[in-house]
């Protein structure tokens, strides 16, 4: 099958991190950063701006490339790839849209019983600073099995 790329934008204040929980479409009812598909002819970091101001309408000024996540499902065979960015300078107040609702959470307070499953693996390396690659297989039963690739030694 062919692999779809998708973006994944974590807004940090002040040991805080800005989530939205998801109102419609793939996740709804879960926290998560704010992210999309990156379109055909717009680049992961261009995609990545574009879905923030769309879900939140925050408009970041610059964003920090920190991660990629890569999931198997072994029941469809597709392949999904998520570039994760970090902003942490961004003009405005994030607001509620059709697709999120924003709140911000301290770091210690993260709502990983409505996230992702995958997220508690990998979220507190990226707010560690860490930058890495990570793959997750998951199988039919919803079950997955996880490798964090150590931290990239890239800067
Ligand atoms: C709208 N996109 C969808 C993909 N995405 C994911 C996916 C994900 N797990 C994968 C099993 C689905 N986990 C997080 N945290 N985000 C970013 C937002």
């Amino acid at each position: 099958e062919s692999i779809t790329d998708y973006t994944l934008v974590e807004c940090m204040r002040g040991g805080e991190v800005l989530l939205g929980l998801k109102k419609r479409g793939l996740g709804v009812g879960k926290w998560n950063g704010f992210g999309g598909k990156v379109e055909v002819g717009e680049s992961a970091y261009e995609g990545a701006k574009r879905e923030l101001r769309e879900e939140c309408g925050l408009e970041a000024e610059d964003l920090e490339w920190r991660a990629m996540l890569l999931f198997t499902f072994r029941d469809s065979g597709k392949l999904m790839r998520v570039h994760v960015f970090v902003a942490d300078k961004f003009k405005g107040e994030p607001v509620e849209t059709d697709e999120m609702r924003p709140m911000w959470f301290h770091k210690s307070e993260i709502p990983y019983a409505d996230m992702w499953a995958d997220d508690l693996y990998w979220l507190p390396k990226l707010l560690a600073g860490d930058k890495f690659m990570a793959w997750f297989d998951y199988m039919p039963g919803g079950e997955h099995t996880n490798k964090v690739v150590d931290s990239l030694l890239v800067d």
